[in-house]
């Protein structure tokens, strides 16, 4: 289980308790309505929910106007229909398009039945003078592609979408689309966010995300053990120096540098130093330390042409390999080394290359950290399902070799062998430059080195990472490690 935060009840700022940070999947979403009921909190009452929050989002966000409201034939559509009712209500001019009825005697057919307002056929000319189109077609668990006349349908729309649950045709357990779904201002996400709407593309397509409660007995949502979460705070603690603290308490990063590109290790180490690593030592070679020892203060001790011997074990070691490096026969037998003496490690870049097609090379390693292209090359089948099911490839690859996986991209999911998945949301753009993932590499062996346990220590570098990149034009990889300390202080004023 992650740590979450420890507060002192009686500290004021507890009312920046980070958002319950679960994401569930369309199974546990089921097991939910189910303990609901049983509870007595009947599907009526929360579809009454489901319907009063979406109508107040649109009345928030909109001034009165024609809307349409697309319902389907399972529960979104009925929350759409409960919906159409309480905007009419309001004084709202709606018209319903319905895509098939719901099955009689149903909690959405009853919905439905309520209704005694306009009804238009489901058809493209439907939404085309439409102010407000409210998409109830389909919800997260949708099972198979959209059909083509609902397709049809939203591809007609120009005005804006507001979607219930998910914009129809996402699916909610991976941010993937089923043949289409189209593009909303706001989606109205119930009780909690659902993977997919974290997950590119479906992040994209979601706009603004409203997550509403919908008023679950206590404890359900707990009942669940959920095991994916959206990263944050409430995940993690970041290290912060106490007064009895010293250098040698914080740990020591090594970064092992390759023989051609030493400004990669040299981002690496700078990583590693902002984000807290009480000592920081570069193993360059000769070429790569005379490079870095030209007036470039940010790598920290560096030393050139060591024996790996030398270097390896010791109390606090802290290894990031791969960053520049060149996987030769230095390289794999420094790899082997570092393993054979249990140091924590961290692997990058180069390293993943030494281990393409042959993961059980990483066994032993805290945190991997590979982009899709290395995570294809040493996965195989893996790099495939990624391309469609991103947690579950991340979290078989960590199952598969032991260590956390940092699968890395807009949406980098960072995923335990025990299963635990994190999906990361506050990276911008700029990140996408070169050098950044040396930082995060860096930033990976800090946290490791402070104490955090593998999971907790990737999850809080990924999120420390995008909270530290600047925005706007002209973001280079060493603006990214100098943001760590402006990073440090968001999380300490809001969630310390
Ligand atoms: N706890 C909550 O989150 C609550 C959510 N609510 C709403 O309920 C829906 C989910 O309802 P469900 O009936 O399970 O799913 P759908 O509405 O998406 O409809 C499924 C329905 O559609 C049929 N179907 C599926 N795929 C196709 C297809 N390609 N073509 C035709 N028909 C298809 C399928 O057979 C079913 O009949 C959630 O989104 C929320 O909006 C509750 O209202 C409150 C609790
Ligand atoms: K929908």
């Amino acid at each position: 289980m992650p740590v979450f935060p420890r507060r002192d009840d009686k500290n004021p700022r507890q009312a920046t308790r980070p958002a319950p940070a679960e994401l569930l999947l369309p199974d546990e979403s089921r097991r939910l309505d189910q303990a609901a009921a049983e509870a007595g909190v009947s599907l009526e009452r929360l579809m009454a929910a489901a319907g009063r929050a979406v109508a107040r989002a649109a009345m928030r966000r909109w001034r009165p106007r024609p809307v349409v409201v697309l319902a389907g034939p399972g529960n979104n559509g009925g929350d759409g229909w409960v919906a159409a009712r309480l905007l009419e209500e309001a004084g709202w001019p709606v018209a319903v398009a319905a895509f098939g009825m719901p099955p009689e005697n149903s909690v959405a057919a009853e919905a439905a039945g309520r209704w005694r307002g306009v009804r238009v056929p489901f058809s493209p000319e439907a939404v085309g003078r439409a102010g407000l189109v409210i998409d109830a077609l389909f919800g997260a668990g949708l099972s198979r592609d959209l059909p083509a006349e609902a397709e049809a349908v939203l591809r007609a729309i120009r005005a804006p979408i507001l979607a219930v649950d998910v914009p129809s045709g996402l699916d909610g357990a991976t941010g993937q689309v089923r043949g289409f779904a189209p593009e909303a201002a706001v989606t109205v996400a119930l009780e909690r966010a659902r993977p997919g709407h974290v997950l590119l593309p479906g992040r994209d397509l979601c706009g603004a995300l409203e997550v509403v409660e919908l008023g679950f007995p206590p404890g359900l949502i707990e009942a669940l053990r959920v095991r994916c979460w959206r990263n944050g705070p409430a995940l993690w603690r970041l290290p912060v120096p106490g007064a009895a603290m010293h250098k040698h308490s914080r740990g020591h990063v090594v970064v092992a540098a390759g023989a051609t590109m030493p400004g990669a290790a040299r981002l690496a180490a700078a990583g590693a130093r902002r984000a807290g690593a009480g000592l920081v030592t570069v193993a360059a070679t000769t070429q790569g330390a005379a490079f870095l020892l030209r007036g470039v203060a940010e790598a920290g001790d560096i030393i050139a042409d060591p024996p790996a011997e030398a270097l390896v074990g010791g109390k606090g070691k802290v290894w990031v390999l791969g960053p520049g490096m060149v996987p030769d026969d230095r390289a794999r037998d420094l790899l082997a080394k570092v393993m054979e003496a249990g140091d924590r490690l961290v692997v990058d870049a180069g390293g993943l290359t030494l281990c393409a097609g042959a993961p059980e090379r990483l066994r032993g390693a805290s945190i991997i950290t590979p982009h899709g292209g290395e995570f294809g090359r040493v996965f195989g089948p893996l790099g495939d399902l990624a391309q469609t099911d991103k947690p579950e490839a991340a979290r078989q690859a960590a199952s598969l070799t032991g260590a956390v996986v940092v699968l890395k991209g807009s949406d980098t999911v960072v995923a335990a062998p025990d299963g635990r998945v994190a999906i990361n949301s506050n990276a911008p753009p700029t990140l996408a430059t070169a050098g950044s993932g040396d930082v995060l590499s860096g930033i990976c062996g800090a946290m490791l080195g402070q104490g955090l346990e593998p999971f907790e220590a990737a999850a809080a570098a990924v999120w420390l990472h995008g909270a530290a990149a600047p925005t706007g034009a002209g973001v280079v990889a060493e603006d990214v490690a100098a943001g760590i300390p402006r990073a440090f202080a968001q999380w300490t004023e809001t969630y310390a």
